[in-house]
């Protein structure tokens, strides 16, 4: 066995933070980071070197992490803050110029026994230079770890590019492609339910379920990104990534361990099983006007700052997916996902058969059958939707629908869930690769989304409007509706 010294020293790393000015570095990673250390678990060791353009000192950075970390609900303690700010120095590079990274590589090499992990937090155009750089300087070595934010390229093409460029300069085994849908706390439990209990083994085919439904809506709507949304739009936004990683989980066959290669070979047979879209039936492209969200009035989509007004970017997709393979024959999968919709919702609801012979109260056929709805957020939990006998001499067999439920928070009580680049983050400085995406992962959830935004380019028609806090075009509703089904928030 490892003697426990060595495995803690594996962990003293020094994590260059590219992109450390930025919104995702200061509202994400610098909490979480945070956290990490309030848990025990960074290293005396361990250094974080925040590295952006802007004309930062290391004591002025501090002061806006500090700000962040204020706003955030769990205010940070004295101790813990004052241990964590002793690891952090700031560094204004350009990302261009080849003689910062030699300033780098001095830094780095005063403790170098330390691992370097790269974070890029930054826009893919620049993951090619910046690897180059951190290859020739010396900064980067056969140890280095890439941790790679999405997204990873607008289509196909691009994204091979990007991939190209890291594995010029990295091996596979070194890079990290963020999804933060996979540390999601109530994600990792759908791996849990899936495959420790034998219970949902049986039934977890298309001769048991009817359907399942993703859902990801958001209440937001763009939050200021104009820029980045209107050139991706939700399909590239939510769909190609964190949509799809939920299908894969859902629709995987069970793999043999839960090694990185294991669990990704899993998700890409799925990937490469994506049937056709046809887009006249089987797919909504919404686009919100002005509505009401939280209470308040909104603006539409065409009306948010630094809007071009003639845009016809989606901001909501419905798809009817298929997973052509002997588990999942004929068993739809509706995604939806969308922005400025009524909550902030993230589920999945797999919907199981009726029982095949129906002996009950005829007038309460109707009742829906067995559900299993994996909450993701808010209100993390697990609930099965069952049919029970009502209770009372008078109500003999009559039926009612009742939950066995199962909430984490309830469970854990007054304890946090920790977030998820909090989980990704530890999960890199371990070492482990299994809730990262690989690249053949990201590239056939491109040639799948490319094949629907090219027959949308040939179609050349306008989204549907919807207002601004609705459940998305009427549409979408109609999407489900004609099988049979609804959505199950609707119901
Ligand atoms: N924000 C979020 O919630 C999410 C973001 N992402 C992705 O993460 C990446 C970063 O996002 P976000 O933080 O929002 O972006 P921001 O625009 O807020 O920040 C970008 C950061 O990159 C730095 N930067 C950009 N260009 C250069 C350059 N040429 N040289 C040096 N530094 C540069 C900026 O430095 P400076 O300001 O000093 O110029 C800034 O610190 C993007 O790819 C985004 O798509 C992914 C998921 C969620
Ligand atoms: O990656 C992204 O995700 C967020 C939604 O993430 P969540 O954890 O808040 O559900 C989305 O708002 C953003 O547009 C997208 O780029």
């Amino acid at each position: 066995m490892t003697p426990l010294k060595d495995i803690q020293a594996s962990l003293d790393t020094d994590l260059a933070l590219f992109g450390a000015g930025g919104d995702l570095s200061l509202r994400k990673l610098m909490p979480a980071l945070y956290q990490l250390d309030a848990q025990g678990l960074l290293t005396p060791q361990t250094r974080i070197i925040a590295i952006a353009r802007e004309p930062y000192t290391t004591d002025s950075f501090i002061e806006k992490v500090s700000e962040k970390l204020k706003m955030g609900s769990d205010a940070p303690s004295d101790e813990v803050f004052e241990r964590f700010t002793a690891r952090i120095t700031y560094l204004q590079m350009d990302l261009a110029d080849a003689a910062n990274y030699t300033t780098l590589n001095q830094q780095l090499n005063e403790r170098p026994t330390n691992r370097l992990v790269a974070y890029y937090a930054l826009p893919a155009s620049l993951f090619e230079i910046v690897s180059q750089h951190l290859k020739t300087s010396g900064c980067a070595d056969a140890n280095t770890r890439i941790v790679a934010e999405k997204p990873i390229g607008h289509d196909l093409e691009s994204s091979s590019e990007v991939n190209d460029a890291l594995a010029a300069c990295f091996d596979e085994s070194q890079i990290y492609r963020i999804d933060h849908y996979l540390g999601k706390d109530t994600v990792q439990n759908l791996i849990a339910l899936r495959f420790a209990n034998s219970l949902f083994g049986n039934i977890w085919d298309e001769r048991s379920v009817s359907h399942v439904e993703i859902t990801v809506a958001e209440e937001v709507g763009i939050e200021g990104r104009w820029g980045y949304f209107d050139k991706a739009g939700q399909l590239r936004d939510m769909v190609q990534n964190h949509m799809l990683q939920l299908l894969c989980l859902v629709a995987m066959d069970p793999p043999a361990d839960l090694s990185a290669q294991a669990i990704r070979d899993e998700k890409v047979r799925v990937l490469k099983a994506l049937g056709e879209v046809d887009i006249s039936t089987d797919v909504v492209r919404g686009q919100y006007g002005a509505g009401t969200s939280g209470g308040q009035q909104v603006p539409g989509y065409l009306q948010e700052e630094g809007a071009n007004k003639t845009s016809s970017t989606e901001t909501f997709v419905a798809i009817k997916a298929r997973v052509n393979n002997w588990r999942w024959s004929g068993v739809p999968f509706y995604l939806r996902t969308g922005k400025r919709l009524p909550e902030k919702l993230s589920q999945i609801v797999v919907h199981l058969k009726p029982a095949p012979h129906y002996i009950f109260d005829a007038a309460q056929a109707h009742l829906a059958g067995n559900r299993l709805v994996i909450r993701i957020q808010p209100d993390e939990g697990i609930q099965l939707q069952v049919l029970l006998k009502d209770q009372g001499l008078e109500k003999d067999r009559r039926l009612r629908e009742g939950p066995l439920d199962f909430s984490f928070r309830e469970e854990h009580g007054a304890a946090r869930i920790p977030d998820a680049y909090e989980r990704l983050l530890w999960e890199v400085l371990q070492g482990k690769q299994s809730l990262f995406v690989r690249r053949d992962e990201i590239e056939h959830a491109w040639r799948w989304c490319d094949r629907l935004n090219e027959a949308w380019a040939d179609a050349d028609e306008p989204p549907k409007k919807y207002a601004a806090g609705s459940w998305g075009p009427s549409a979408a509703v109609a999407l489900i509706s004609r099988d049979g089904f609804s959505w199950h928030d609707m119901e």
